[in-house]
């Protein structure tokens, strides 16, 4: 996962990208941030964005991609 700190700003922001094999769990890790109900998750098709206040002034965006896509992304570059 990469994390990146946006600058010059009032409210801080920070995008973290989830890359992992189909069915790592990704998606559930997600979720698990997000609440502590229990989710059956489905593969994700493309990929999920959204966004966590954690504080008054920090902000962070899951960027949730699917695996089947970054099999895609990968395959394009042996082409
Ligand atoms: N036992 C166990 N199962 C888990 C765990 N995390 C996720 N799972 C299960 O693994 C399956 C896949 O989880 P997802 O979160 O959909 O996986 P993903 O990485 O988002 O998969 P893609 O969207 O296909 O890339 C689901 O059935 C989850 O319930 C864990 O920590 N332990
Ligand atoms: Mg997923």
């Amino acid at each position: 996962m990469g994390l990146q700190i946006t600058k010059h700003s009032k409210v801080k922001q920070a995008n973290i990208l989830m890359l992992g094999l189909d069915s790592a769990g990704k998606s559930t890790l997600l979720y698990k941030f997000k609440s502590d109900e229990v989710f059956l998750t489905i593969p994700t098709i493309g990929f999920n964005v959204d966004m966590i206040e954690t504080g008054k002034d920090f902000t962070l965006t899951f960027w949730d991609v699917g695996g089947q896509l970054q099999y895609l992304i990968l395959e394009s570059f042996y082409k």
